[in-house]
């Protein structure tokens, strides 16, 4: 058996809880986790058979403004990083004890730790990353200076370095990243992708060959032989926001319900999944039910990852 398999076999995971919220301007985000867990998450994961350990919610103390002014238009750097670094460390330790790291933030900028964390154990490993936005925003083509647009950039080492990020490895090659969703790509970061060659999937090519065809040309163009390790990072704006309404940046013309698990279903039926993330649910914004419904989508979007079927 492939050694990354181990963790679909032994069923053994770990919620990284990050309550977090410095890569970008709105409150609320931090509590996406507490409202996931509260859910029930841990026991419906159980009721897959998973043996789901939880260390509680990590506690990430927030470095004050003054001592964390911008770092050029970089907005909160250090309390990004150190977090991220710390997040890096959590997800390594996880994997090496054997348990599949699914990470619940929190905003998207967690993600430089989570894949650190995946690439640290699995050089090769392949990012799956599911979103209405590439986060590939480098220090020179940020508009908005929030580091939860950024990540890729930093995994991958482009543009100029940010010598506070230094500890990010930037070990992620363009050809083991693959994007499905995106409908809200900067044109700076569009530029980026072109002269990266960096396969993404838009909305539009969802439209045109449907979510099951673009799986499947995504996992053939990251993972063309089905053996390399698979790190899921999801982020809820990736759906319409008819379903996942509770969150910070949402984009109209998402992928459904449907497509949304599909490509969860489809990536644990692979049985390559070692690391996952679930991003960008913000339980403080829109109404209780919507916050209710962003959750439970959540929740089910992580059972289908970690295996749960239809039949
Ligand atoms: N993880 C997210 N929701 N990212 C949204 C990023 C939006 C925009 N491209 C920016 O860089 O600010
Ligand atoms: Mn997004
Ligand atoms: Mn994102």
């Amino acid at each position: 058996m492939a050694p990354h398999s181990q963790f679909l076999a032994e069923k053994k995971c770990a919620i990284v809880a990050c309550p977090f919220s410095g890569g970008q301007p709105k409150a609320g985000v931090d509590e996406g986790p507490m409202h996931l867990l509260e859910a029930g998450l841990v026991s419906q994961l159980e009721g897959l058979g998973w043996k789901v350990s939880f260390d509680g919610h990590h506690q990430f103390e927030g470095i004050s403004a003054a001592d964390d002014p911008p770092i050029g238009i970089l907005k909160n750097p250090r309390f990004v990083s150190r977090v991220s670094e710390f997040v890096a460390n959590v997800v390594g330790k996880h994997i090496a004890n054997g348990e599949l790291p699914v990470t619940l933030g929190g905003d998207h900028s967690l993600a430089m730790g989570t894949i650190s964390g995946t690439l640290s154990k699995y050089p090769e490993a392949c990012v799956i990353w599911i979103d209405a936005h590439t986060d590939i925003n480098t220090v020179e083509s940020t508009e908005s200076g929030n580091i939860h647009g950024m990540p890729v950039s930093f995994l991958m080492g482009l543009g100029s370095k940010v010598e506070e990020f230094s500890w990010v490895k930037s070990i992620l090659k363009p050809e083991n990243l693959v994007y499905i969703g995106l409908r809200d790509v900067d044109s700076g970061e569009k530029k980026i992708l072109r002269d990266n060659n960096i396969k993404a999937f838009s909305m539009h090519e969802v439209d045109k060959y449907g979510i099951g065809k673009v799986v499947e040309m995504a996992l053939d163009h990251v993972n063309p032989d089905r053996n390399k390790p698979i790190h899921l990072s999801f982020d809820v704006d990736a759906l319409d926001p008819s379903v996942a309404p509770s969150t910070g940046t949402p984009v109209r013309g998402g992928l459904t319900f449907r497509e949304g698990h599909y490509i969860c279903e489809a990536i644990y039926e692979t049985g390559l999944l070692v690391a996952m993330d679930l991003m960008e649910v913000n339980p403080s914004l829109a109404d209780a039910v919507s916050v209710a419904q962003t959750v439970a989508v959540g929740c089910s979007l992580l059972r289908s990852a970690l295996g749960e079927t239809l039949l």
